[in-house]
């Protein structure tokens, strides 16, 4: 058995950068830019009014201005104003020919289609965005590597971008094994569980914005499994299996991860829970075979599926880990990292009750999972231990 930070370290080693794809802005939040992206155009395309007012020559604010029209937001026409002359200009619109300031409409009094400035404060230039003043035509506007969030697509947007090259998110396929699982909502018969696994796993992946998730089940059947793992494995980048890891008369993962020409990188790790992890892989593709009780699922999960998912899509694993204080004393055996559902809260941490694998009510309210090194045995209260916050 390897230690978990053996089994990071292999899982890691094992990563290959997903291929790069063009795709549309509009689908591309939440996705790192793979190529750098540079303006094609000036942004502002013209000088614009950035209040509703009067434009003028800044020369002419301290006399009375003949006003001589418009300038509206998408206009397809401009007007020329002469020395002595305004134009009316709302927030957006390009300055008239000659203009170079804008004066708010509070600022002056209109009489008689004159207008006079009160406005001490008035610059040169004042309330005018200029031509190019966002980015300039070849300038660069995004390096590659960023995370496309909500404000560069928008930025993107603005600069007159529709298409951009992004590392893609991972295609998932989901197995659950076992041939006591039931889905929710139909009736349970005698032996029969509901069947949550996919469900928990599908909803942290689409947390992390993955879309392409295909769930399969293969009830404890080798030949059944054989199939559906070979399917999943073309499929997919990353293989989630649930159950059939360990030792059981109708375990039959690591049997059908070989048959299907899966490379076996590891088999068990020394945690609890978890313990009977798997980690294969075949051509780039990464293969998880997670222990079935739900509680190891989510933890293998946030441990060593989210990060590789993330490496994949060459984002940064932004999965925090704090120290927090002990609450109470809690005791263990040492030879084991433990993770512990947990609650954390301005620096302390406590371990919720039920930390048993096959229950998920403590991990359904923890925020945390409390990490227990190996060598850890009786824990005090105040002790400082290292937490890792779940994502929201
Ligand atoms: N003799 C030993 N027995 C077990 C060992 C061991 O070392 N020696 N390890 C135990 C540990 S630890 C774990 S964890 C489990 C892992 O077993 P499997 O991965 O083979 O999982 P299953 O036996 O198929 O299922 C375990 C448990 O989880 C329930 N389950 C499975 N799939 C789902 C699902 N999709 N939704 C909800 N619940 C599910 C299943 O009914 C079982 O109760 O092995 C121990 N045994
Ligand atoms: O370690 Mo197992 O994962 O107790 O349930």
């Amino acid at each position: 058995m390897i230690s978990v930070k053996e089994a990071k370290d292999l899982i890691s080693q094992h990563i290959t950068l997903l291929n790069p794809i063009s795709i549309d802005l509009a689908q591309a939040s939440g996705h790192v830019l793979a190529n750098d992206v540079y303006a094609k155009y000036d942004i502002p395309a013209f000088s614009q009014s950035s209040m509703d007012g009067y434009a003028l020559k800044f020369e002419d604010h301290k006399q009375e201005l003949a006003l001589i029209g418009e300038m509206a937001a998408g206009t397809a026409t401009s007007i020329t104003i002469l020395q002595g002359q305004t134009s009316r200009i709302f927030t957006g619109a390009p300055l008239p020919q000659g203009a170079d300031t804008v004066v708010m409409q509070e600022k002056i009094t209109r009489r008689d289609g004159k207008i006079t400035l009160q406005d001490p404060n008035l610059k040169p230039g004042l309330n005018v965005r200029d031509k190019g003043s966002e980015i300039m035509a070849g300038a660069l506007a995004m390096e590659k590597g960023n995370l496309l969030s909500p404000a560069a697509i928008g930025f993107l947007a603005g600069i007159g971008i529709n298409q951009v090259s992004v590392y893609p998110m991972p295609k998932i396929s989901i197995i659950v094994t076992g041939k006591e699982l039931q889905q929710p909502g139909k009736t349970l018969e005698f032996g029969q569980v509901y069947e949550s696994n996919s469900y928990s796993l599908s909803a942290a992946l689409k947390h992390e914005g993955i879309e392409q998730i295909a769930v399969y089940e293969a009830d404890d059947d080798l030949e059944i499994l054989k199939k559906v793992l070979q399917t999943a494995t073309e499929s997919s980048d990353v293989v989630l299996l649930t159950g059939g890891v360990s030792v059981g008369d109708y375990d039959f993962v690591i049997e059908a991860a070989s048959h299907c020409g899966i490379k076996q990188i590891f088999h068990k790790v020394k945690q609890k829970p978890g313990k009977p992890l798997f980690f294969g892989t075949k051509n780039q593709k990464l293969i998880f075979g997670l222990p079935g009780n739900p509680s190891s699922v989510l933890c293998c999960y946030y441990n060593y599926v989210l990060p590789s998912i993330k490496s994949l899509s060459h984002k940064s694993n932004n999965v925090v880990e704090l120290q927090a204080k002990l609450t109470h004393s809690y005791s263990k055996a040492a030879g084991l990292t433990h993770f512990l559902k947990g609650k954390y809260e301005n620096g302390l941490v406590t371990p919720l009750s039920a930390q048993e694998s096959y229950r998920l009510s403590s991990f359904a309210q923890a925020n945390c999972l409390i990490c227990l090194d190996e060598t850890q045995e009786d824990l005090k209260k105040g002790d400082i231990l290292t937490v890792l916050i779940l994502p929201d």
